[in-house]
């Protein structure tokens, strides 16, 4: 299958802390390391591990840190001929903090992931393409925003079909009319925080309820250590976690998790065992350290069938 992803490519400054500091205070880091990352990059890396032709549109910037940001998505052949260049603003960076028991929480600097230039985009840049998975970053305003925009409607003239992903960040960033811009999308995939900051909505059928007024009638709401749920107008199903007992960072788990997903959908299988497959992506990920420390193949997603 052949992939268009579009958002963000960045590098993850990442510390292992004991506990979150709290204001004023300084803690000791047990490690501290350099990875890259990026919740569309992470994506996209994943889909060409699982054997897939990804083409990645996303933007780098000045600085350090462009080399590392792009180092593995060269090495497993992400095509980044889409890959903009940005001469005025740093490559994202983010602060990634990560406590025992490998929950994340992050910090992220917009600078040149949020400057994808639209007029860039070129309708026949779909012309080879099966499906478009969208990082929400890319819709949290500016110009990316305008380039996702222009995706989204030549990917609709095409009828192709559409994975979003949200993170908190960018529906923070975004605001009101990031619920229009994802307006009929195919498949949203986010976490219960997620959905519940996109809708106003507190519980997981109330949230999926406002989603169908706009369109949206296919949600899966990743539950890290509980699974995932997926809600479609036919189904409503909770998919069993895959269960690994050493989670050290769940940094890039939901990224993995959304590659396996699209690549199984878009493979023919049906989305609960999409689910199951992307559930046990997400769970070998978060047993290594950094969004993109390990990358899912395929014969991983076999061992779905053992959490059947
Ligand atoms: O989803 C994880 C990713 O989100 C942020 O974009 C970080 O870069 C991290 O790698």
């Amino acid at each position: 299958m052949r992939f268009f992803v579009i958002g963000d490519v960045s590098v993850d400054l990442m510390y292992f802390v004991d506990a979150m500091p709290g204001p004023g205070e300084e803690t000791p880091a047990q490690r501290a390391l350099i990875k890259p990352g990026g919740a569309a990059a992470t994506v996209a890396a994943n889909l060409a591990s699982l054997g897939h032709k990804v083409a990645l549109a996303a933007r780098v910037g000045t600085g350090p840190f462009r080399e590392a940001a792009l180092a593995n998505l060269k090495r497993v052949g992400v095509d980044l001929s889409h890959l903009q260049e940005d001469e005025e603003r740093p490559t994202s960076s983010i602060l990634v903090f990560v406590i025992a028991g490998g929950e994340r929480t992050m910090v992220s600097s917009a600078s040149a992931s949020r400057h994808l230039d639209a007029a860039a985009f070129k309708a026949r840049a779909l012309d080879q393409v099966d499906a478009v998975v969208v990082s929400a970053y890319a819709l949290a305003g500016g110009p990316s925003r305008e380039y996702t925009l222009k995706v989204l409607a030549a990917a609709a003239k095409r009828r192709l079909p559409v994975f979003a992903d949200l993170g908190t960040g960018a529906i923070r960033a975004a605001g009101e009319h990031l619920l229009e811009d994802l307006r009929g999308v195919d498949y949203l995939l986010m976490n219960q925080h997620e959905l519940a900051a996109l809708t106003g909505e507190a519980s997981i059928s109330g949230g999926v309820e406002r989603l169908r007024t706009y369109g949206i009638e296919r949600a899966v709401v990743k539950l890290g250590a509980l699974g995932s749920m997926v809600v479609t107008p036919e189904t409503e199903a909770l998919v069993e976690p895959y269960a690994v007992d050493d989670v050290i960072d769940s940094t890039g788990a939901g990224d993995a998790y959304t590659a396996a997903f699209a690549a199984t959908v878009m493979e023919g299988r049906d989305l609960l065992e999409a689910a199951r497959r992307a559930n046990v992506a997400g769970a070998l990920v978060a047993t290594h350290v950094g969004a993109q420390g390990y990358l899912v193949k395929p014969e991983d997603l076999e061992l779905a069938a053992s959490s059947k």
